[in-house]
């Protein structure tokens, strides 16, 4: 499946990542495709190992694909100088609280990509790059000399994000910044990230399993079964009208102000928990052992990608059919 824009950020071509495990293999990706388009922000959403952080850690060369190709601005991403790629790309981790020190200080925290990525020296325009860093991520120059076990999770999650935009990049994945705050300060934090991107000019890929935060900050989302894109196209397409069973599913869920991340996963989770009792199929949709509409033949072959409306591509059957 391949969302196509001019002026790409990044391209995946074909890919496929297998992990080894106790004498067996698990396809965290399988045959992925897609295009981001430059200052298009886009969310991958999926529930529990369905690849989204396989995904966005080998889109920034954390990782290696097993098979397939990825390219970052043009260029294929495994002949990126390690200096080069982290000037042009950053992670943002999903947990603040491992993620940082706890006896290092932000100044520290903050002081390393400006010394080992961008080099620079000169001790006052450190201390600029520094408080403009800390402005943009809604902290003030006094959060400088604070240890990082003085700061809140969102204020940990705030040096991360000011951490990552320091140099500048212009393609950033966060990890599901939000999993681990305070659901009153969840919108903050998006918000923070949504206006860094946009001052810094660079595009984000939001990892998230709660698809109620995309549209404030992704103008497109694809959705991630069991390691495969089964849905992609500009947010409102996609909440308007979800094509697949799956993706359905996940649009129908409403948290009310009072439901927790924690409470998100929990339905999603549980939801997954059901497929361990079918027994697995090779072949096929991947989604048929779960899914209400599944037939023999969604059991026996596998769904072709169409593009059921202007870039609005689902990997179904019978899209649209399922309704809740
Ligand atoms: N380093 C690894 N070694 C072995 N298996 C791995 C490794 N990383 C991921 N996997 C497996 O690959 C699959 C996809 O994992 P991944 O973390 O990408 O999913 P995810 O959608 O991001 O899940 P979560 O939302 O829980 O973070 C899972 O089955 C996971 O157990």
């Amino acid at each position: 499946m391949n969302f196509s824009f001019s002026d790409h950020i990044l391209e995946v071509h074909d890919l496929s990542k297998y992990f080894g495990r106790k004498g067996y293999i698990v396809t965290a990706l399988d045959d992925v495709s897609l295009t981001v388009n430059s200052l298009e922000n886009i969310a991958i959403v999926g529930e529990t190992g369905s690849g989204k952080s396989t995904l966005g850690r080998i889109s920034c060369g954390l990782e290696k694909p097993s098979k397939g190709k990825v390219l970052l601005s043009g260029k294929e991403i495994g002949s990126y100088r390690k200096n080069e790629l982290w000037k042009t790309t950053q992670y943002i981790h999903q947990d603040p609280y491992g993620a940082i020190d706890s006896l290092e200080t932000v100044k520290e925290i903050l002081d390393r990509p400006l010394r080992f990525l961008l080099r620079i020296k000169d001790p006052s325009e450190k201390k600029e790059l520094l408080i403009e860093a800390l402005r943009s991520s809604g902290l003030s120059e006094d959060y400088l000399d604070k240890k990082g076990s003085d700061l809140s999770g969102g204020e940990k999650q705030r040096i991360l994000i000011a951490r990552a935009f320091i140099v500048k990049p212009k393609y950033v994945v966060v990890d599901e910044p939000t999993t681990m705050i305070d659901f009153i300060h969840r919108d903050e934090i998006i918000g923070t990230l949504k206006n860094e991107g946009e001052m810094f000019g660079a595009t984000l890929l939001l990892i998230t399993h709660d698809i109620m935060i995309v549209p404030k900050i992704a103008k497109k989302v694809a959705v991630l079964y069991r390691g495969k894109i089964i849905e992609v196209g500009w947010t409102r397409d996609i909440l308007k009208n979800p094509l697949h069973p799956y993706t359905t599913f996940l649009a129908s869920i409403k948290p009310s102000k009072l439901l927790g991340n924690s409470k998100i996963m929990d339905v999603l989770n549980n939801y997954g928990q059901k497929k361990q009792n079918i027994v697995s199929q090779n072949k096929g949709c991947s989604y048929a052992s779960i899914c209400p509409l599944a037939d023999n033949n969604c059991i026996v072959n596998e769904p072709p990608t169409i593009e059921a409306e202007e870039n609005h591509y689902v990997k179904c059957f019978k899209p649209g059919e399922f309704q809740l």
